[in-house]
């Protein structure tokens, strides 16, 4: 038996999920050893490669995440909020490193987290792309260097099946432009704004959401100030860039010591 890193992937026949396994199947660096699927998909007892419409893997879908997790190092998890608490419990009981994709997260949802990452290595990101997680950097130092009449908006696009909003990588960012500016984003956020809204508030933070077709992911995050703009920018064409990112969290984690951690942590940034 190869001693390459067991990866399960839970949310298998999601958009995320079939990315994951792909990336995880073409990787000489782990092995896909289990998928599971919320109880009731059709996906449930069928081998995952046949699932996909393409030969057998050996791997069958499961509803029953203790038994996916038991035998693997890493589970990587882009599901739902409700979901991910639940295998958060599981992947600590089984020590595996638990990588954490999911967004529309709530503060309850993260406090939750914390006690399993007593036991496992839990990496956890809004967005898992290298190009991403440099843009937090640059928006955190733009932001440090202007002052508060620079307005500072994040505008965000994504397809017409997300859920939530704001997208987790736009709270990312604007996360990284209140540090830079030496604000806390929960007493500044403006978002959601429609109607006679009053002017906008000085030093607030603003945020706007796109829905539409296919869109993988963009964001824009603007700083408006008196006759010049700064437009900071990035636009994902392809969802392997966060099953890359996702992996490589996935593998970094397995000499890590137990507790919480980013993207930052994975890439060394
Ligand atoms: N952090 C990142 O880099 C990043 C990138 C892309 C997407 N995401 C996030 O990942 C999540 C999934 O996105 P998606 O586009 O793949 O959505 P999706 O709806 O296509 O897939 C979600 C999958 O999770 C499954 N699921 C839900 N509850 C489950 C449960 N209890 N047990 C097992 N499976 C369950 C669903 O059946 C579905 O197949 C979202 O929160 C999205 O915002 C994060
Ligand atoms: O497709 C999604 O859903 C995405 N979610 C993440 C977010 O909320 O920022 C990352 C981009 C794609």
């Amino acid at each position: 038996m190869s001693d390459l890193p067991g990866i399960v992937i839970t949310g298998a026949s999601g958009r995320m999920g079939q990315m994951l396994i792909r990336t995880v199947t073409e990787s000489d660096k782990a092995r896909l050893v289990g998928a599971v699927e919320r109880t009731g998909h059709d996906w449930i007892g069928k081998d995952l490669g046949e699932a996909m419409g393409g030969a057998p893997s050996g791997v069958i879908v499961t509803d029953d995440p203790l038994e996916a997790f038991s035998g693997a190092q890493a589970v990587i998890d882009f599901t739902a909020p409700a979901a991910t608490r639940e295998f958060a419990k599981i992947a600590a009981q089984a020590r595996l490193t638990h990588v954490i994709g999911t967004t529309g997260m709530d503060e309850d949802d993260i406090a939750a987290l914390k006690p399993c990452a007593r036991h496992a290595v839990i990496v956890r990101a809004g967005n898992m792309s290298l190009g991403v997680n440099l843009l937090t950097l640059l928006t955190k130092k733009v932001a440090a260097a202007l002052d508060a009449d620079w307005d500072i908006e994040v505008i965000e696009a994504h397809h017409n099946k997300k859920v939530d909003a704001p997208s987790g990588t736009a709270l990312m960012l604007g996360e990284a432009a209140a540090e830079g500016r030496g604000i806390s984003l929960a007493e500044n956020r403006e978002s959601g704004r429609d109607g006679i809204t009053g002017a906008r508030k000085h030093g607030a933070i603003g945020f706007s959401a796109i829905r539409g077709g296919d869109i993988v992911g963009e964001h824009d995050v603007l700083f408006a100030g008196m006759g010049e703009r700064i437009i900071l920018r990035h636009v994902a064409t392809d969802r392997a860039i966060f099953a890359r990112g996702a992996l490589k969290a996935a593998l970094w984690g397995q000499d890590k010591a137990p507790g919480e951690y980013d993207m930052m942590d994975v890439l060394g940034l």
